[in-house]
């Protein structure tokens, strides 16, 4: 008898766990078919060489992440710094302070200045007017050689601008009210996020991103005739329009090529760093994802992990954690969900994250990614100058301040509404999720 129960026992709890593996696969289905531009995933493990870290075969994603959703703001509230007959001279400040001129000229080469700001520990000042002359130069410059980009899984192509200043150009897949669906780090870039992450960030006072403006090429008078023959190879035209491929992980036949409105291609161009800091390291996210459907990484369900990351170098010391826990501040925001490595400089001991590739970005305004927060959850830990930061911008400041900024910009609108509305809702979120790590510890051990 004692062998026929456990024997129904057994098959009672092979069903049971047939049935959660079921329900929780069809639920976590993600939508891959997003211009088929993510479908490559083996592909991409093996361009990063993925390590296989503890990870269990089914998922706990998101099983408490929702639970700060639950907690009032009303005391957050309270505490605000900012009355509100001030609020409109804060946002009038604030704009004046961080929007670019690009009608500033200066004497001598832009590409000179930019490349004598760089330090290890940030790629702009916090303000300078020169800023102006530099992002102008970077949107007209002309453009004397076109290469294919360097490295990565997406589209770019490599320039050079008079002056002999190398620069990424990041073309424009979607329309501004496009929304990418799909796992969290669908869909191609984001040539509008590209410009917006960079203000964003210059905005939170962190300036860790290379200078960033908005462009419009005419691929057949302004890149044909500079083109590599490599680059060249990949163009042809669509429906009259021109279009290419260039060449990368994800960039292998026409059909991954990118087509402009006829002849014009609108893009981002990114200011390449200075020859003198361009000895990266390349490190791995230790929250990095697994890309795997089914395969959950540790972060994703030890909440205890951040004990284990600043236990080992180089997050036991130094600045490297909270230059992390500052990325995830502005990924949260922006929506990225991609940074599965960063990069640092390999000549200063104490560089910060280099922001560099924050076009996985504004993909989905009606969606949070609650799990990018996950190392601020884990850690309750974060700067206090971006802690100030972030008090500054809450109650709507920071959409009303970046529509400002943005409005500069040669292709602006940079952000429809929906955007900047979400960037308000997440920076509430991330708020609530520091409160609540006050609540556990004490505020000086959550802000340093
Ligand atoms: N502005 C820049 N200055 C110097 N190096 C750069 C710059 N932009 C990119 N790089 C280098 O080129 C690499 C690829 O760039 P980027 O990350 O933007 O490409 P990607 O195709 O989006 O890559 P991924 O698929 O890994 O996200 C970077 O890791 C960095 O080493
Ligand atoms: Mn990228």
């Amino acid at each position: 008898m004692p062998v026929k129960m456990k024997l129904r026992v057994r098959i009672f709890l092979v069903l049971t766990v047939a049935f959660l593996f079921v329900v929780s696969f069809k639920i976590l289905e993600p939508e891959l078919k997003d211009h088929g531009l993510h479908r490559e995933t083996r592909d991409f493990q093996d361009y990063y060489d993925f390590a296989e870290d503890g990870r269990i075969s089914k998922d706990k994603y998101g099983k408490e992440l929702d639970r700060i959703q639950h907690i009032t703001s009303d005391s957050i509230r309270q505490n605000s710094l900012v009355e509100k007959h001030s609020k409109s001279e804060l946002i009038a400040d604030l704009i004046q302070k961080y929007k670019v001129n690009l009608n500033h000229e200066i004497k001598g080469s832009p590409w000179d200045v930019a490349a004598g700001w760089v330090t290890s520990r940030r790629i702009h000042p916090e303000e300078a007017p020169e800023m102006g002359a530099i992002l102008n130069a970077l949107a007209t410059r002309p453009i004397m050689a076109a290469d294919v980009g360097f490295k990565g899984t997406q589209l770019k192509m490599t320039l050079v601008l008079e002056g002999n200043q190398k620069a990424v150009f990041k073309p424009k897949w979607y329309d501004r009210d496009y929304v990418v669906v799909g796992t969290p780090y669908s869909g191609a870039d984001r040539h509008n996020g590209e410009i917006a992450a960079f203000h964003l960030i210059r905005l939170l006072g962190l300036n860790r991103a290379p200078l960033v403006v908005g462009r419009t090429v005419n691929l057949q008078k302004e890149i044909l005739p500079v083109s590599s023959t490599k680059l060249k190879s990949t163009f042809f035209q669509r429906d009259n329009n021109t279009c290419f491929y260039g060449q990368c992980l994800y960039c292998k036949s026409e059909e991954d090529g990118v087509c402009a409105d006829g002849e014009m291609l609108e893009g981002a161009v990114v200011l390449w760093l200075p020859r003198k800091w361009t000895f990266y390291k390349k490190h791995r996210s230790p929250w990095q994802r697994t890309y795997k459907e089914g395969k959950v990484a540790r972060w994703e369900y030890d909440d205890t992990y951040c004990d284990t990351v600043r236990a080992v170098a180089p997050y036991d010391s130094g600045p490297r954690l909270l230059d992390l826990l500052d990325a995830v501040v502005v990924d949260y925001l922006i929506g990225n969900a991609d940074r599965h490595h960063y990069e640092t400089f390999a000549n200063a001991t104490d560089s910060m994250i280099i922001m560099l590739d924050n076009a996985k970005s504004f993909g989905n305004y009606y969606h949070d990614e609650k799990s990018i927060l996950t190392p601020i959850k884990q850690c309750c830990l974060l700067r206090r100058t971006t802690w100030d930061r972030l008090q500054l911008l809450k109650d709507e400041v920071l959409s009303n301040v970046l529509r400002g900024i943005l409005e500069a910009d040669p292709l602006a609108p940079i952000l429809i509404e929906p955007h900047l509305k979400a960037l308000d809702r997440r920076l509430e979120h991330i708020l609530q999720e520091l409160h609540l790590c006050v609540e556990q510890k004490s505020e000086q051990k959550v802000f340093v």
